[in-house]
């Protein structure tokens, strides 16, 4: 293995456990201040300090390992320095797993009606009370070190799809001097700053986005600017692109992905780390996911199927309730039914990764990912 441990400064060590034949995928080891965590790894999306509809606990016992939070929504509300106050994130909503933090740079694109972008950072209103508000590399940073996560990532602009070519080539460049901002701002040890690979759908660009920040030499690189509507072959070759330039023995994160059969597609190009809030979302409309693709229980289909959602599925729900009652409650409009899809599909994902890991490490990831694919409909 290449292990990372050895190096002193990074927290975020990556110990690769071992290469899959004829494809990127890998299974490794996560070192950070919270514990050692596998890849590959789903992380549950805790926008505002919670994963919405279930408890630490439900996250712990359904074996999440690292949850991700917003920096852009904790500093317009609660306020990042009165998360400080509370003693961090962790603390705040007890959890004493792995947290990252997601920098802001995509949340202002996609939520708050955008104002400005120059090249101190981005002006934006509020989507919470419609105030000015403003966010650079160096407030983000600062805001990440208040919350202390343990893995946070750099301030940068997530490009829209599609955009020109000239667009994506200026704004590539402007990150990755947003980048060096964020690297001379992170100033709180035993916590890891990752890089953000943009470009657009640009192959050039994505080739000098990835080779510019790793000779910024990061402990770990986010691959961003996609999972933005486009399609996804062309996901894939950005991917293709990209993950290659990343240093082997360093994680590399999928940022906003995903579904499964992404998840599979991911892996095979040598992405260990991923987060989306889809398993939350549709779970809150009555779907739920299985690995013949979408289930959704609202249906009058279900009104007297007494099985549960998945058969072989060992989480809480499919446990003890079936896809009648688990109806019965959605449309009563009953919280407890999207505690239950929610539960779900969050172990659902998360014991996904654990069987990718499980294939890499016994050397038969490709067969795994064939049957997969041939089996679940998108
Ligand atoms: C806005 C919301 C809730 O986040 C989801 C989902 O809607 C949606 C909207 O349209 C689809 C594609 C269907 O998925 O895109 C989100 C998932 N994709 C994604 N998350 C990202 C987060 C990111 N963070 C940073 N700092 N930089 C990035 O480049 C970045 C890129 C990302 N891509
Ligand atoms: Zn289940």
């Amino acid at each position: 293995t290449c292990a990372f441990a050895g190096q002193k400064k990074v927290l975020a060590a990556y110990e690769e456990a071992v290469k899959c034949g004829y494809s990127g995928a890998r299974a490794g080891r996560l070192h950070t201040p919270h514990g050692v965590f596998d890849t590959p790894m789903f992380m549950p999306v805790g926008t505002q300090a919670t994963v919405k509809a279930v408890s630490p606990r439900e996250l712990k016992e359904m074996g999440a390992q690292i949850i991700l939070s917003n920096t852009y929504h904790l500093y317009l509300r609660p306020g990042t320095e009165l998360v400080a106050e509370a003693g961090g994130l962790h603390r705040f909503m007890d959890w004493d797993g792995g947290i990252l933090t997601d920098s802001g740079g995509f949340q202002v694109f996609s939520l708050g009606p955008l104002r400005k972008i120059t090249e101190e950072g981005a002006a934006f209103r509020s989507h919470i009370d419609g105030s000015t508000q403003f966010l650079s590399p160096e407030i983000a940073i600062k805001a990440q070190m208040n919350l202390g996560a343990d893995i946070i990532m750099a301030f940068d602009e997530c490009i829209p799809y599609p955009a020109e070519y000239q667009y994506a080539k200026l704004s590539t460049e402007r990150t990755t001097r947003w980048a060096e901002r964020s690297q001379k701002a992170h100033t709180r040890s035993g916590q890891a700053l990752f890089a953000i690979v943009q470009g657009g759908m640009y192959q050039d660009l994505r080739r000098v986005s990835a080779n510019d920040l790793v000779s910024l030499d990061f402990p770990g690189y986010g691959i961003g600017g996609l999972s933005v509507g486009e399609p996804k072959p062309v996901m894939y070759e950005m991917l293709e692109q990209t993950v290659p330039l990343l240093p082997e023995n360093k994680p590399r994160y999928l940022m906003g992905v995903g579904t499964p059969d992404c998840l599979v597609e991911a892996v095979r190009y040598g992405i260990d780390m991923f987060d989306c809030v889809f398993p939350t979302r549709v779970a809150r409309n009555g779907t739920a996911m299985t690995k013949s693709g979408r289930l959704v229980v609202k249906n009058a289909a279900y009104a007297k199927d007494f099985l549960p959602i998945d058969e072989n599925c060992g989480c809480y729900a499919c446990q003890n309730f079936s896809r009648a009652y688990i109806r019965h409650l959605l449309k009563a409009d009953e919280i407890f039914g999207l505690r239950l899809t929610t539960i779900h599909n969050l172990y659902f994902l998360l014991d996904f990764t654990k069987k990718m890991r499980q294939a890499i490490l016994e050397d038969r990831f490709l067969s795994f990912r064939e049957e997969f694919l041939a089996q679940y409909c998108k």
